[in-house]
């Protein structure tokens, strides 16, 4: 299976703005893309960035194609080889803003049935997806869930859907910092905790405070 991880280094997680400066989301952002890189990995698959600029990792190969996210997606399914052995006629895009993801997980959604196999995000994203039909292609942003259920349907694709709490977890707002601390094992929770992030549990939900 071929595992392509888009990542955009322009203004990464501008979502999370009050809580970390630009060269913060950076390296946060970083050490997401490591993590998840890290757990295809150990699943067992070379991953591929697709990055909008170069960017420099130690375990991946980097292609560089600055168009928006679907449009860099679909060029990687329009030039995939689906008859190729050496991938199995399967490419999986998994986002690089997934800290809790694991090999485990991984391993879930590549042995998941369907022509097409969606990881939703909460939100109503995609956070993780298998494509195996090659009329299939994404359409990210909005309720990609639900498009990407359509879409599915209207090639004709079979759909799975995996229920995983680590692949539903995409790292977008300061509440998601909490879910990192509580349950992150990788790089990402160490470089919160360093920054002086922790868990503020109050009557409601968890959340995260900082020390000055
Ligand atoms: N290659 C590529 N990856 C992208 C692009 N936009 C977002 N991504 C990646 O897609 C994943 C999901 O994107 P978002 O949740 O919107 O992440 P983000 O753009 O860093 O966060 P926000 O600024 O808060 O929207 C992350 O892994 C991003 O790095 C893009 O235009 N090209
Ligand atoms: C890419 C996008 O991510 P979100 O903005 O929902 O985190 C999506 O999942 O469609």
């Amino acid at each position: 299976m071929r595992v392509v991880v888009p990542y955009d280094g322009h203004d990464p997680k501008s979502r999370l703005a009050g809580r970390l400066d630009e060269s913060e989301r950076r390296a946060f952002s970083r050490a997401m893309l490591r993590d998840v890189l890290d757990a295809v990995e150990r699943a067992g698959h070379d991953p591929t960035v697709l990055a909008t600029e170069a960017v420099s990792v130690s375990n991946a190969d980097v292609v560089v194609d600055d168009r928006p996210l679907t449009a860099a997606v679909n060029g990687v399914l329009d030039g995939f080889e689906w008859s190729d052995a050496a991938d199995d006629g399967e490419v999986a895009v998994v986002m690089a803003d997934l800290a809790l993801a694991t090999p485990d997980a991984i391993r879930r959604l590549a042995d998941a049935e369907g022509d097409v196999v969606v990881a939703p995000g909460r939100g109503g994203g995609t956070n993780a997806l298998v494509v195996r039909h090659p009329s299939f292609r994404v359409d990210y942003h909005g309720a990609s869930y639900r498009d990407h259920r359509r879409i599915a349907e209207e090639v004709g694709a079979s759909v799975g859907v995996v229920d995983s709490m680590r692949l539903a977890t995409d790292v977008d707002e300061p509440s998601d910092l909490a879910e990192v601390l509580l349950h992150g094992r990788g790089e990402s929770r160490r470089w919160l905790v360093d920054a002086g992030f922790e868990l503020a549990v109050s009557e409601g939900r968890v959340g995260v405070t900082r020390e000055s």
